[in-house]
């Protein structure tokens, strides 16, 4: 059973294919957008050896060499980059040809970007290979790498032509890995939808095992973010409520060094809970709520607070600072996606820092 979702953007608009067994197809599914054009595949090293071959059998013979890269974070920088361009142009491309990222949020974010610069833009489809991929990063055309100064500081909109999200694909994935992306599907609910949200609590310990339920959880992210997206393609308003969570999450990661210590899902799951902490101690939620958010992050294995994060961290000024680097500061000041209630999110500069750092120092509070 095969769903679909339209990100519906003009001429650039496309589809969203969710479902088991669509890496078998490849092939007949990216033809209609270049019969002529070779694919050009970026992967990573945990990846290729489980999925590779397959995408390549489903691939009907197509002319499909592969770089494969170094897994995890670090690979989302200018080395990462430079290596796939130089890459790319080794394989004299046209633009006829397509770039496929078969991989999760870090091979997305990067072959998109490349995708993006080589010869000024070639098509690109992802094959997202984790759940924060299918339900998030690979749809919606944010690509771009982490430098010294910050998280995806150096990027471009490039949307792909095709999303194929293979839910049995996610059978190989580590626990660590399913849990972190479920981080960015429950702040799906904590932003814009109470009942995907409760409906979450009911089933989000069946999904690691339950293809249908997880084909469901995708969709529904997936929905969410392509009505996002196709009202604000480049963040000029509402799509920054897809940053619940992350202005906290951007400063953990720089301070964790973009490294296995916190990953990105775990970030925002994280960044979720100090969010609605920062919503209750400004008293525009119910005090209640915090505990309610952190009630299922927690049944979910989830981290969602700054003493659940392992090894030494910066104090609550110093992590502040670091939050100064978001894309969302206007004015020298920090925006924040703070939420009325569940499902309820807004954007917002009206928050006094003294109450940023107080919300910081609680949940730092019986760190070891
Ligand atoms: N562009 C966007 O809109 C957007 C949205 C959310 C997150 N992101 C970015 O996505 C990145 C995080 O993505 P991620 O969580 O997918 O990380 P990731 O790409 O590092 O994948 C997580 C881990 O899973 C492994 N893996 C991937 N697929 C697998 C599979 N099928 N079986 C077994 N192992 C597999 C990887 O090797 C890696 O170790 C971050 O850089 C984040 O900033 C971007
Ligand atoms: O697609 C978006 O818009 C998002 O904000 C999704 C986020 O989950 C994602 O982490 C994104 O990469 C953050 O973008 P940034 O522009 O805040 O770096
Ligand atoms: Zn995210």
């Amino acid at each position: 059973m095969t769903e679909t979702v339209r990100v519906e953007l003009g001429r650039r608009s496309y589809d969203v294919l969710i479902g088991p067994g669509l890496i078998d197809r490849v092939g007949p599914l990216i033809e209609p957008l270049s019969p002529r054009g070779r694919v050009l595949i970026l992967t990573e090293e945990r990846v290729a050896p489980l999925w590779l071959e397959r995408l390549r059998a489903g691939l009907d013979g197509l002319d499909a060499p592969a770089l494969t890269l170094p897994a995890g974070e670090a690979t989302k920088s200018w080395d990462g980059l430079s290596r796939s361009v130089e890459w790319l142009l080794d394989q004299r491309p046209e633009r006829s040809d397509i770039i496929l990222a078969l991989g999760g949020g870090v091979i997305g974010d990067l072959a998109g970007f490349a995708a993006a610069s080589v010869l000024r833009g070639i098509r690109f489809v992802q094959v997202p290979t984790t759940l924060l991929a299918q339900v998030d990063s690979s749809v919606g055309g944010k690509t771009g790498i982490n430098t010294r100064h910050g998280k995806n500081l150096v990027g471009a909109f490039h949307q792909p032509s095709l999303v194929l999200c293979d839910t049995s694909v996610l059978d190989t994935l580590r626990p660590r890995d399913f849990r972190a992306g479920y981080g960015e599907v429950a702040k799906y609910g904590l932003l814009g939808d109470s009942a995907f949200f409760s409906w979450l609590e009911s089933n989000g310990p069946a999904l690691a095992a339950d293809e249908s339920l997880r084909r469901e959880a995708v969709r529904r992210s997936v929905q969410m973010k392509a009505d996002i997206v196709a009202r604000d393609e480049t963040e000029a308003g509402d799509r920054a409520l897809l940053n619940l969570g992350h202005t906290f999450a951007h400063a953990l990661e720089a301070a964790t060094g973009y490294s296995d210590r916190l990953l990105h899902g775990e970030a925002v799951a994280v960044g979720c809970g100090l969010a609605f902490d920062l919503s209750a101690r400004l008293g525009l939620c119910a005090q209640e709520l915090p505990g309610r958010v952190r009630a299922h992050l927690a049944e979910m294995g989830l981290p969602h607070d700054l003493r659940d994060i392992d090894g030494p961290l910066p104090g609550a000024g110093a992590l502040v600072n670091l939050m100064g680097q978001d894309k969302k500061v206007r004015d020298g000041k920090l925006r924040f996606v703070l939420a009325r209630g569940v499902g309820e999110a807004f954007v917002t500069s009206d928050v006094p820092h003294e109450s940023v750092v107080d919300v910081l120092s609680d949940s730092l509070r019986g760190k070891s």
